[in-house]
């Protein structure tokens, strides 16, 4: 059974309607990359799944149950976690201590501090260092360490590189490429980095204007459709795959 399904969401601010009747599925193991320009609707998709953004149109299933009347603790607790864009750490409190709360209301499952720092071992020094005082890359691997102490089976990932250093992205997306492997859980990414979404994709989804421009496996598209579609150029023969 299909583990993660969006059908026909629809998100709004106000009069403003953010996202237009986007629909996904995932399994386990597979990872969608969301990408498209400033202002497509990225985020408040991602909030809209995490239960966060509560204006919406539509549908979500996880596992067959439809989830889209549960508050965002609910969701967490059913297991769907996000690291979310700026990524909000208490930044008084060492890595420790944000880790520690994440972990106090879990689910049960797998991931427990130690394993988090076998994912992330760029924590393993700075476990103790205030959040505050940490680099945007090393920000990034704690955020995603809290989202997995939840044991999620869909892991929601906002803008993974935006800030980050070059050196920081490879490091981070050395420790997502590991989890991908382990194959359990379904992973949303949102990335500005278009190389980077085409590499570590299944499926890639393209938003402009809050519509899906182009949807599909990162090689069924030449580059020129989907530069266009980033950009919301639209062209008959390159607005689908
Ligand atoms: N809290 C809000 N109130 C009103 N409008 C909003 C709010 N948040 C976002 N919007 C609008 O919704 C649309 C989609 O914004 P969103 O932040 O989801 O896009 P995005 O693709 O994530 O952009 P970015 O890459 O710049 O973060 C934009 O037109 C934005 O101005």
């Amino acid at each position: 059974m299909t583990l993660f399904a969006v059908e026909d969401l629809t998100c709004r601010h106000g009069l403003l309607t953010a996202v237009q009747g986007l629909s996904i599925t995932l399994n386990r193991g597979e990872v969608l990359c969301i990408i498209g320009a400033n202002g497509a609707g990225k985020t408040t998709f991602m909030r809209a799944l995490a239960g966060v953004h509560r204006n919406t149109d539509g549908r979500i299933l996880l596992d067959g149950t439809d989830i889209t009347g549960l508050h965002a603790f609910e969701r967490t607790r059913r297991g769907i976690a996000m690291s979310p864009e700026g990524r909000r750490l208490f930044y008084d409190l060492s890595v420790r201590e944000n880790l520690l709360i994440a972990s106090e209301n879990a689910r049960p499952g797998p991931w427990d501090l130690p394993r988090v720092l076998d994912t992330f071992p760029q924590l393993r020094p700075i476990i103790d260092l205030a959040a505050g005082n940490l680099s945007g890359g090393q920000r990034q691997a704690v955020a995603i360490g809290r989202a997995l102490l939840s044991n999620p089976d869909v892991l929601l990932l906002d803008e993974v590189s935006l800030g980050l250093s070059p050196a920081a992205v490879e490091g981070v997306y050395h420790s997502l490429a590991a989890l991908k492997a382990e194959g359990d859980i379904a992973m949303i990414v949102v990335e500005q980095d278009l190389n980077r979404a085409l590499d570590f994709a299944d499926t890639i989804l393209c938003m402009a204007e809050g519509r899906t421009e182009l949807q599909g496996a990162p090689d069924a598209f030449s580059r020129a459709q989907i530069t266009d579609a980033y950009f919301g150029i639209h062209d008959k023969e390159t607005a689908h795959g």
